[in-house]
């Protein structure tokens, strides 16, 4: 899973259906053995990003839900796995849902706050169909412009060292005739003077209680040049790549990935043999300079009201 899916939410979801296909199969002797098969998995999937959240998210409510089936009366070991097996599946259209909700939030805001007739939209990494289970967090957003007629150009950056952005965001755009340019990381500052951007949208892997938010690495960087230009800055993450538990980004692991990412291109060394290497996957974007705000499901709030108002709607909503 490690390679082969990218993006926090995406991540949620396939480990999350992976574990299904593997429970359906199997047969339990006891209430104790599904609740232990279940937290061995799930702590291994969790394993497999340190800083996305999601997937801890998924093992949470996951584990919570184990216990209050068990609890039930008369109920029996192959009941609780097939609720389990179906909560499982259910991830992937709420996903999808979800993002809409949060994608639709977001296009209004930026179409409130920057005023233009049709906006310009820079944004890092991927968040599209292809890092969740569809439509995409800050690419939804850009989707959800361009569905209304009034988005006229999106950038994307290549995203170095992986390239998310030139593989994965340029393919997604292209795919749905969506107005739209590749730049190198290098040259998000000069697209911001020069380029006309109305916003910078971009997702995030965990965001925590006061708003900072960690996402792709190049992300704190894209925040302090759009302060510098007063560009507003959004982040995009539905309720399940929020961490209410971390108080600061201070407290998010950040995970760090092999140095052949930096030193070769398609497996061909370019860098000079000797060199040292620091491949840090993420990084973090302070609150204070989110300054568009953090767009969710239950809609846009400022860094500074974002516990209170997420906790809130998380209440209402359960
Ligand atoms: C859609 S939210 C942000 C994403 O998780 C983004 O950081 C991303 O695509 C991560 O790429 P990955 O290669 O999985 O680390």
């Amino acid at each position: 899973m490690r390679n082969m899916v990218r993006g926090a939410p995406a991540i949620g979801v396939v480990g999350s259906l992976s574990l299904a296909v593997e429970l359906i199969p199997l047969t339990f002797s006891s209430f104790d053995d599904l609740k232990a098969f279940m937290q061995k998995k799930l702590d291994y999937l969790v394993s497999a990003r340190p800083t996305a959240v999601n997937m801890a998210d998924c093992r949470s409510k996951l584990m919570k839900r184990t216990d209050e089936l068990i609890a039930k009366s008369g109920v029996t070991v192959e009941e609780v796995k097939a609720a389990l097996v179906s909560m499982m599946e259910g991830f992937l259209p709420l996903d999808v849902e979800t993002n809409k909700k949060m994608c639709k939030f977001g296009a209004d805001h930026i179409l409130e706050n920057v005023k233009d007739e049709k906006v310009i939209i820079l944004t890092h990494c991927n968040t599209g169909s292809l890092a969740t289970a569809g439509y995409g967090t800050a690419l939804g957003v850009v989707r959800s412009l361009h569905g209304r007629g009034l988005l006229e150009h999106c950038f994307c950056t290549e995203t170095r060292p992986y390239n998310q952005g030139a593989r994965l965001t340029a393919y997604e755009l292209v795919h749905d005739n969506i107005p739209s340019t590749l730049i190198c990381d290098d040259m998000a500052s000069v697209a911001m003077k020069l380029q006309g951007v109305s916003a910078v949208a971009v997702g995030a892997d965990r965001v925590v209680a006061n708003g900072d938010s960690a996402n792709k690495i190049g992300t704190y960087q894209l925040s302090i040049v759009a302060k510098y230009h007063n560009i507003p800055f959004y982040i995009v993450a539905p309720s399940t790549s929020i961490d209410l538990n971390l108080a600061t980004g201070d407290d998010i692991v950040i995970e760090e990935r092999p140095h052949n990412e930096l030193t070769c291109i398609n497996g061909k060394r370019i860098a000079a043999k000797g060199i040292g290497v620091w491949n840090p996957a993420f990084d973090v974007a302070p609150a204070e300079l989110i300054t568009g705000g953090i767009v969710t499901e239950f809609g846009v709030f400022k860094p500074s009201e974002l516990k209170e108002k997420l906790t809130a709607a998380l209440k209402a909503s359960s």
